[in-house]
């Protein structure tokens, strides 16, 4: 093991005497010409030591020790020829790249790792470029850092309302609805006109409109237009929408433009919450939701409407390097006949859906709110669950469903990590 013979793994960080430690490749002879060593840094940068294998150059920067596969560190160049930094796309063509290509020689100083190519080229990266980037690197971090809560927890945050001036006039505004709504799933804007033209001005401020068989901006009542039971009166456990889509809408907006009548308050439930307490109860069940594939489906025949709509995908999707959870596809409703699953796994899955479904339902994960007239609603369709109340007397809801792409574009366009 190589890693019992490295000084900075023996030592932690780096001392500052500057020394250098030589180190030889392990294994069958050495493969490079160029012998790996640490380097002596800075004293204010992270230690750093590398040493050269077969494929790959293995690095350690600060407390990340990185496996930087020679194809990828050619791939990667950002010098002019292989990178076009106006339009930040690769020139390089990798197919071009030989697949069993090596470094002629590999230089780090405090700050960049250079290497030069058999051809000649030479490869520069900055350090903190690479602890960024790297594989390892990624595994560190999260995607997207969140505030996981149950209705205690959101009420004592005590998140406010953006005012509808502040969210449409100015960027503060604009990204502080956004933070909010990144950390938590849901947010607020108050003071809105209850028109669906008002709304959709709204909805244009952080995104492009999702347009679906619901049209683009709907208004609905409980008149049945549709087939869905939305357009009724009754109650609607909680769910999130559209998981026959191959790709599930990203967000909902709502705007109670109208209720004259009793009951009709909406149900909200962190699903990232639930999840959580499942994996850390029950890691088996987590799995499972997280593996095994599903269909949802939509099908309609109800006046001049037709429609079958089917999406795959678990119930909990995770990012495969770092088990990060990004979208929960939750409708017991819409979930069409299960036989994607093999008959030993079923009863298992029935288990994990209903470890989760306890925690969905318990009530302290339950945040209830009365959306009237002026108030808009935006739900992160992909982590928060909603529902609602059955009611009485007429009750008139508008809103529409947004891309998530761009409303992440927005966020990250006003420096928030998204
Ligand atoms: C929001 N809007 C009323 C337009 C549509 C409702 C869609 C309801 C469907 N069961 C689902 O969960 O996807
Ligand atoms: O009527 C409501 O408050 C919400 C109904 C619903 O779940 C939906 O429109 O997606
Ligand atoms: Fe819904």
């Amino acid at each position: 093991m190589w890693c019992q013979r490295l000084p900075w793994l023996l030592r932690g960080r780096r001392g500052s005497t500057g020394r250098r430690w030589p180190w030889l490749p392990r294994g069958p002879g050495p493969v490079l010409a160029v012998p790996a060593r640490c380097h002596p840094t800075a004293p204010a940068s992270p230690c750093c030591a590398w040493q050269l294998h077969r494929d790959h150059l293995e690095l350690r920067y600060g407390s990340t020790v990185m496996r930087l596969d020679f194809v990828w560190l050619r791939d990667h160049c950002r010098s002019a020829s292989c990178y076009n930094t106006k339009t930040n796309q690769r020139s390089l063509d990798t197919a071009s790249v030989d697949l069993a290509i090596q470094p002629q020689a590999v230089r780090v100083d405090e700050s960049t790792l250079f290497l030069t190519w058999p051809d000649g080229h030479v490869t520069r990266y900055g350090l903190q470029w690479l602890a960024r980037n790297s594989y390892e690197g990624q595994k560190q971090q999260v995607m997207h850092p969140r505030i996981l809560w149950n209705a205690e927890i959101y009420q004592q945050a005590q998140v406010p309302s953006i005012d509808c001036r502040s969210f449409l006039e100015t960027d503060e505004g604009l990204k502080e609805f956004l933070q909010n709504f990144l950390l938590y799933g849901i947010a607020f804007v108050e003071n809105v006109t209850p028109t669906k033209e008002d709304t959709e001005i709204l909805a244009k401020r952080i995104s492009i409109i999702r347009e679906t068989i619901y049209g683009r901006m709907w208004y609905f009542t409980s008149d049945f237009s549709r087939g869905d039971t939305a357009y009724t009166k009754l109650a609607l456990d909680r769910h999130t929408d559209t998981t026959y889509f191959q790709e599930p809408c990203g967000i909902q907006v709502f705007h109670c433009l109208k209720h004259e009548g009793t009951g009709g308050r909406t149900l909200l439930v962190d699903g990232f919450y639930a999840a959580e307490r499942v994996l850390r109860q029950a890691p088996e069940h987590f799995e499972l939701l997280a593996k095994v594939p599903l269909k949802h489906e939509y099908v309609e025949n109800v006046g001049g409407c037709h429609n079958h709509m089917i999406g795959v995908g678990p119930v909990l999707n995770v990012y495969p390097w770092n088990n990060e959870l990004y979208l929960i596809r939750y409708n017991n409703y819409d979930r069409a006949v299960i036989n994607t699953v093999p008959h030993d796994v079923v009863r298992r899955w029935y288990h994990a859906h209903r470890a989760l479904t306890a925690e969905l339902r318990r009530p302290d994960n339950e945040l209830w709110v009365k959306l009237k007239p002026g108030k808009v609603l935006f739900v992160d369709n992909w982590r928060v669950l909603h529902g609602r109340e059955a009611f009485t007397g007429y009750r008139q809801l508008c809103g529409c469903y947004l891309t998530r792409d761009d409303v992440l574009n927005t966020a990250r366009l006003l420096g928030l990590q998204a």
